[in-house]
């Protein structure tokens, strides 16, 4: 991945929390309620998975089609209607969440968030060398900071985020939590990535600049312990761990549903989020159980 310094950003940095701010289309206002109201109706029992849920800015997705569709989390949320596909070559104008990125996304992306969205690309992170990132065309390439993957394939991973996390990781730096709490609670780990990363978003979140951010991520890794010092038996570590012993169940694969993509199913999804957030996390990579291949 291209981590290169701190450059300045392209627009003038605020705190990203003031709802009165005009923008271009719609105003910070209606953006809130949007969001709220998709949260919502995402989690309306009766709702859930029968409609598509209205997001308040667009989610876009180029497909290299090197993943198993089964198990690719951006796919997934294709099938949901919540991200659209992008064509090679396409032109896309909000954030674009590349490996080939330079720059970080910041708090100060909020608007470009907000106007015209975010879009990912759906590659193998093994074939990063056979993928056309100058096909996959914008003004705002970015990369994530230090985040570690909650995912079942790149699990206890940093910087490896399935698409879905990358989404969610962009939504909370920006200000939007709903939004990443409502395409993460589609997978039944989902909620383990925020809880995972929950404290160094928060500071993420909270950053003033690029450069501001980058100091973040260095005195967090600075003060923690990575992840061959981790002690999964360390009841003090912050850290939460798997039971070792817990064979990893089949349903618990990469993306646990299939296409049938029925209401009940997100639903106990979501109920289980929670109780595996706290309980599972796994200090043991998972890859040897699943094929990374498949995934990317
Ligand atoms: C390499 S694909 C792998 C997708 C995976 N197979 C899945 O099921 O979602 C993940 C995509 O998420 C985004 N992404 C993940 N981690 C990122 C990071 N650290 N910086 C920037 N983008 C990232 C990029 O768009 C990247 O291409």
């Amino acid at each position: 991945m291209g981590r290169k310094k701190a450059g300045k950003c392209e627009r003038p940095v605020h705190r990203g929390k003031d709802t009165r701010h005009k923008m271009k289309g719609k105003t910070m206002e209606t953006f809130t309620e949007e969001m709220h109201d998709a949260l919502r109706a995402s989690m309306e029992p009766e709702l859930e998975g029968a409609a598509v849920v209205k997001l308040p800015c667009p989610l876009a997705m180029w497909d290299l089609g090197h993943c198993d569709p089964k198990r690719c989390t951006g796919r997934k949320l294709v099938r949901k209607g919540l991200v659209h596909g992008l064509r090679l070559n396409q032109r896309f104008n909000g954030l674009i969440l590349s490996p080939a990125g330079s720059r970080y996304v910041t708090p100060a992306d909020r608007e470009i968030v907000a106007q015209a969205g975010v879009a990912v690309i759906d590659c193998s992170w093994a074939r990063l060398e056979d993928t056309p990132f100058s096909k996959m065309v914008g003004a705002h390439p970015r990369l994530l900071p230090y985040l570690v993957a909650a995912n079942p394939v790149n699990y206890g991973k940093p910087h490896r985020l399935s698409c879905v996390e990358a989404f969610a990781a962009t939504f909370c730096i920006v200000g939007f939590q709903d939004l990443a709490v409502l395409l993460l609670r589609k997978f039944k780990w989902g909620m383990g990535f925020l809880e995972l990363n929950r404290i160094v978003l928060e500071r993420y979140a909270a950053s003033l600049s690029e450069e501001d951010l980058l100091a973040v991520e260095k005195d967090y890794l600075s003060s923690t312990p990575q992840e061959e010092e981790l002690d999964p038996f360390d009841v003090d570590s912050g850290r939460t761990c798997m039971n070792l012993n817990r064979p990893l169940r089949e349903e618990e694969d990469e993306d646990e549903d299939d296409d049938d993509d029925d209401d009940e199913e997100d639903s106990e999804e979501a109920e289980t989020s929670e109780k595996e957030a706290a309980a599972t996390t796994s200090c043991k990579e998972s890859e040897d159980t699943i094929s990374a291949e498949n995934v990317g």
